[in-house]
């Protein structure tokens, strides 16, 4: 362990590239921020944001060709987590040090961050070279991370390693004169400005046109916001009441990093649970949900039936295809059979079952287009949504505005009000009667690994289950397939794939009985049954065999 010499440095322990890749997660970066959950030590420090920052730069300056007398801008928002302000803070520090503008946005939302590199409008120091969202969306608080963007959107997996192994080399230079150099330079350059108000403004005119430019299009609709006090907050005050709608009852709209209520996460099931309720409560025409940092949302009619996972997508899906006829919706691996059906059989589309991870699919449309296949949606069970019209930005916010627009445009066309007109849409998606995930764990420290990677003996339980479905009858293997083994059977279908981040193998089913996902479930319990580094209890539990 090496030590810098200085007093503020010797605070700083040595940290090696690895240290740094730890913080990768695909394309963010995530760690523990601060203190309050035992067994979590901090990683994400003050000092390793500040690298971070000084390392983006870099690789922004790279990247548009600059020098440095062209001082490019950097935006910086945050959700509500409670060390949102620290990592803010040290980051700009980076960015000052290093020679750029930075703008502080204070509380924003990830797709508001990406925007504000396309927006032209001096008034609100933006178009951003590049912007940088502090958030690690539903994870616990003492969590925190980074998303960057440019106006060619969201950087990937190999520029965010790119920027930690620059970060590694930055922070083992730190000293106490570059430390306080850089400290003076962002307290002489500090510059702020809500950008949510050019961000929202945006979102209030699509809705306007899309109703044939009425002013208050939503007006008499009433709408609930469960904002979880994450970010999503101002879409009730900002967006749905210039429209014109009625918005109490809507709940935990107030920032607190702490998630007192329910994690804002649409994937959750309280969440849901939660503005079901508040729907049912308030006899309101529709609820609106969003993650912490409002790149993902679901939505409730007015009888607490959810749109969230293959719901969502089927909504979406059939608005996106009265607009572009026989397009090609690309979603994650996880997505159901029935929701197949519906897209293909019943809306005329193509359904494109690509792989889980929303920057997955995103690119998968974008590769589609490029080769001649038209996509006009990317979506994920999880509820990021990408249009591309919307600049293939995944964004939770807009995502409910092409819904909204739905709402407007049925009631200016005469067809009545609340939201029947969105439930009418997905009549006729079968859904399968048993749904579950159960997540099976690698002990990545059992014998059985030896040597090798968590990613390497996933895929080994992978083959070893593919060679076993053949040799049953009931069971057939998905024609087509990117990721893990899918096999239909039993009336229903399972997916066993390895996790994108955690030494994890997700296993879903879908059936149409208990009994049927039961006979499913053992069919893979059977198969993996030698892997004595996999945790199979979630599934044995679920069979019934323990
Ligand atoms: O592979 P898993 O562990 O199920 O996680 C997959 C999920 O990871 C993150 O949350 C991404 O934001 C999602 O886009 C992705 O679907």
């Amino acid at each position: 362990m090496a030590a810098s010499s200085s007093a503020s440095a010797t605070a700083m322990p040595y940290l090696d590239k690895t240290d740094f890749l730890k913080l990768q997660n695909g394309s963010d970066i995530r760690g523990v921020a601060i203190d309050g959950v035992e067994g979590e030590k901090v990683n994400l420090t003050e000092p390793v944001a500040e690298a971070i920052g000084a390392a983006f730069a870099a690789w922004l300056m790279e990247k548009k060709k600059a020098d440095s007398s062209q001082h490019l801008r950097v935006s910086i928002g945050h959700d509500t987590r409670i060390s949102a302000k620290l990592l803010q803070n040290a980051i700009s520090r980076g960015l000052a040090g290093a020679g750029l503008e930075f703008v502080h946005y204070g509380l924003a939302s990830t797709p508001a961050m990406f925007n504000c590199t396309l927006t032209k409008d001096e008034a609100f120091l933006c178009p951003a070279d590049g912007s940088i969202m502090i958030t690690a969306s539903h994870l616990p608080f003492n969590r925190n991370g980074f998303k960057f963007f440019t106006n060619a959107g969201g950087l990937g997996k190999a520029d965010i390693k790119d920027i930690l192994e620059r970060a590694a080399d930055i922070y083992n230079q730190f000293t106490p004169e570059s430390l306080k150099n850089s400290e003076k330079k962002a307290l002489l350059n500090f510059k702020k400005v809500d950008y949510m108000i050019a961000y929202t403004s945006d979102l209030v005119k699509a809705v306007r046109k899309a109703a044939g430019n009425i002013e208050k299009p939503l007006e008499g609709f009433h709408i609930v916001v469960d904002a979880g006090n994450g970010a999503g907050g101002f879409f009730a005050e900002k967006v749905l009441k210039p429209l014109g709608a009625i918005t109490s009852g809507s709940q935990f709209l107030e920032p607190d990093g702490l998630f007192p209520n329910h994690i804002p996460n649409p994937e959750d099931k309280t969440a849901m649970k939660a503005i079901t309720q508040a729907v049912l409560d308030n006899k309101a025409d529709l609820g609106i949900i969003f993650d912490t940092d409002v790149d993902r949302s679901a939505a409730v009619d007015f009888t607490g039936r959810e749109f969230n996972r293959n719901r969502l997508i089927a909504l979406m899906a059939a608005i996106v295809l009265e607009e572009h006829p026989g397009t090609t919706i690309v979603t994650d691996s996880v997505t159901s059979d029935g929701l197949t059906t519906f897209i293909e059989k019943k809306l005329g589309g193509k359904h494109h079952r690509f792989k889980r991870g929303y920057k997955n699919v995103i690119d998968e449309a974008i590769r589609l287009n490029s080769i001649g296949e038209e996509s006009h949606l990317a979506i994920e069970t999880s509820g990021h949504g990408a249009l591309k019209e919307n600049h293939w930005l995944d964004d939770g916010a807009y995502l409910m505005v092409k819904i909204l627009n739905k709402l407007a445009s049925a009631r200016a066309s005469g067809n009545g009000g609340g939201s029947k007109v969105l439930t009418d849409l997905i009549e006729g998606l079968e859904e399968p009667a048993f749904a579950t995930e159960l997540r099976l764990k690698i002990n990545q420290f059992h014998p059985d690994l030896k040597e090798g990677s968590f990613r390497e003996y996933g895929e080994a339980v992978l083959k070893q289950l593919e060679n076993s479905i053949g040799s049953d009858p009931s069971l057939h293997k998905a024609p087509v397939n990117y990721e893990g083994v899918r096999v239909s059977g039993h009336g229903g279908w399972f997916l066993l794939r390895l996790s994108l981040h955690d030494p994890v193998l997700p296993l879903n089913i879908e059936a149409p009985s208990n009994d049927d996902a039961v006979k499913l479930g053992l069919a893979v319990l059977e198969a993996v049954k030698g892997f004595g580094g996999l945790d199979t209890s979630a599934l044995k539990k679920f069979v019934g065999a323990s």
